[in-house]
C-alpha cells in the first residue's frame, strides 16, 4: 500500500483578527507590524480603497473590504482624502498582487508600512461580513508579527476592555488647524488645479475630520473656502465674514462632539447662517436642531447606496460611510426629512423649512463613488452668491 503523503506544513499565520469575543480569525499580515484595537466594520465598494483609507471619519475602525482583490492598482499622491491613512488597518480576502496601473507610485504593502497601519490577508470575508451583519459590529484587533508570535491572551483583553465608538470624541483628534483652501478639480496628468482670486462666496468650513474632496467640490461649485478646526467657536466663524458655514464629515460619536460644536451650531442658526452639512456635520446640525442621535445597529459603508430623494422621488446613488444616525421621529417642526435610504428607511438628508439650513448623511463627494449628488454642492454655493 502507497504511504499516504505527509500532511501539508501547515503555513504559520503571521496576522489576526482577535475579536472582542475572544474569537480569533487567523490569516497573513502586511503592511506595518503591530497591533490596534478598534470597531471592525465592511466596506462594500469595488474601487477607491486608498480613499477609504484616508478618510478621517474611519478613525477608531479596522475595514474588512467585501471587494476580493485589495491593493492591486498601488498608491499614489493624488487618491487621498488626508495626507496619510485614517483607518487603523485592513482585511481582505486575497494577497496583494504587485501594483499594476501606470499611476501607481507605491505598492499598498508599503504605503501601509510607511504609515504604521496594519493589513491581514487570506480571510473569508464573506463570513466575517455575515457574522456583522447578523451580530453587529464587534470590537476588535487587528494583529501582526512577521514571526507568528502572538499573545492571545494579551489581545483579547485589549479588544474585551476597549471602550468602543459609542460616546468616543475623535474629532478633536483628526481636525486641522486654520488654512485657506485652494485645490479645485482634478485632471489626469495636470492634478488638482489650484483656485484662486475671483470674486466667490466665502464659505467657513469646519473641519470635524473632513475629506478633502469635500473641500474640492466647495471651491469647484464656485466658493471661496477657508478651514477651521473643529472646536472654532461662534465669533472666530463670524470675524471671517462668511456668506455661508459648512460642517464636515468626521469620526466619532456626534453625541459626544456635541459639546463643543452644538452650542456654535445653535449660535449660526439663531443667526439664520446659511448652512450644508455632511454626515458627521449633519448629525451635529440634527442636535443642534433638538434632533436625537443614536449607535445603528448595521452601519452603512459603500459606494452605491440608493437614496430616494423626497422632493421628486428621484433616486441618487451615493457613498456613504456612517454607523451613527439621526432618529427621524426626533426632528422637530421645523426639520424635514428630504432624504431616505432605500436600504434601511434610516434618515439620510434634512432641510429646515425657516432658514437656508440643508444636510446629507451620504457622502456627494464621492471619492470613491458615483457622483450623481455633486448637485449638492452647487445648490448650496449658488443659494450664497
Ligand atoms: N463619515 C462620517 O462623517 C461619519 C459620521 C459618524 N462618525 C458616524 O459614524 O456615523
Amino acid at each position: 500500500m502507497a504511504e499516504a503523503s505527509p500532511p501539508r506544513a501547515r503555513q504559520k499565520a503571521t496576522g489576526a483578527l482577535v475579536l472582542a469575543s475572544g474569537e480569533v480569525v487567523w490569516g497573513r499580515g502586511f503592511g506595518a507590524a503591530g497591533h490596534a484595537v478598534g470597531e471592525l466594520c465592511f466596506h462594500t465598494a469595488m474601487t477607491g480603497y486608498q480613499e477609504i483609507m484616508t478618510d478621517p471619519s474611519f478613525a477608531g475602525q479596522i475595514i474588512t473590504f467585501t471587494f476580493p482583490h485589495i491593493g492591486n492598482v498601488g498608491t499614489n499622491a493624488e487618491d487621498v482624502e488626508a495626507s496619510a491613512p485614517h483607518a487603523l488597518g485592513c482585511v481582505v480576502r486575497e494577497d496583494v498582487t504587485a501594483p499594476s496601473n501606470f499611476r501607481n507610485v507605491q505598492p499598498f504593502d508599503q504605503w501601509l508600512r510607511a504609515n504604521g497601519r496594519i493589513g491581514l490577508a487570506g480571510v473569508d470575508t464573506r463570513a466575517l461580513t455575515r457574522r456583522m451583519r447578523t451580530l453587529g459590529a464587534p470590537n476588535a484587533v487587528i494583529a501582526h508579527d512577521p514571526d507568528g508570535n502572538f499573545d492571545l491572551d494579551a489581545l483579547r483583553a485589549l479588544a474585551r476592555d476597549w471602550a468602543g465608538l459609542e460616546g468616543m470624541d475623535l474629532a478633536k483628534d483628526v481636525t486641522g488647524a486654520q488654512r485657506d483652501w485652494t485645490g479645485g478639480p482634478w485632471r489626469l496628468g495636470a492634478g488638482y488645479e489650484t483656485v484662486t482670486g475671483g470674486d466667490r462666496p466665502h464659505v467657513v468650513a469646519i473641519d470635524y475630520g473632513a475629506k478633502d474632496n469635500i473641500f474640492r467640490n466647495l471651491v469647484t461649485a464656485g466658493a471661496r473656502v477657508t478651514v477651521l478646526p473643529a472646536n472654532a467657536g461662534y465669533d472666530e466663524i463670524v470675524a471671517l465674514k462668511p456668506a455661508g458655514v459648512f460642517l464636515s464629515n468626521g469620526p466619532g460619536d456626534p453625541a459626544a462632539t456635541a459639546d463643543y460644536a452644538v452650542p456654535t451650531i445653535r449660535k449660526l442658526l439663531d443667526a439664520d447662517m446659511p448652512i450644508f452639512g455632511i454626515c458627521l456635520g449633519h448629525q451635529l446640525l440634527g442636535l443642534a436642531a433638538g434632533a436625537r442621535t443614536k449607535k445603528m445597529r448595521q452601519g452603512h459603508r459603500g459606494a452605491n447606496h440608493p437614496v430616494k430623494r423626497l422632493e421628486d422621488g428621484v433616486v441618487e446613488i451615493t457613498s456613504m460611510n456612517h454607523g451613527f444616525t439621526i432618529e427621524t421621529e426626533s426632528l422637530p417642526a421645523n426639520v424635514v426629512e428630504t432624504h431616505v435610504s432605500l436600504f434601511d428607511g434610516s434618515n439620510c438628508g434634512i432641510a429646515f423649512t425657516d432658514k437656508p439650513v440643508f444636510a446629507v448623511q451620504y457622502h456627494p463627494e464621492a471619492s470613491p463613488g458615483p457622483q450623481d449628488s455633486f448637485y449638492l454642492f452647487r445648490r448650496f454655493v449658488e443659494g450664497l452668491a
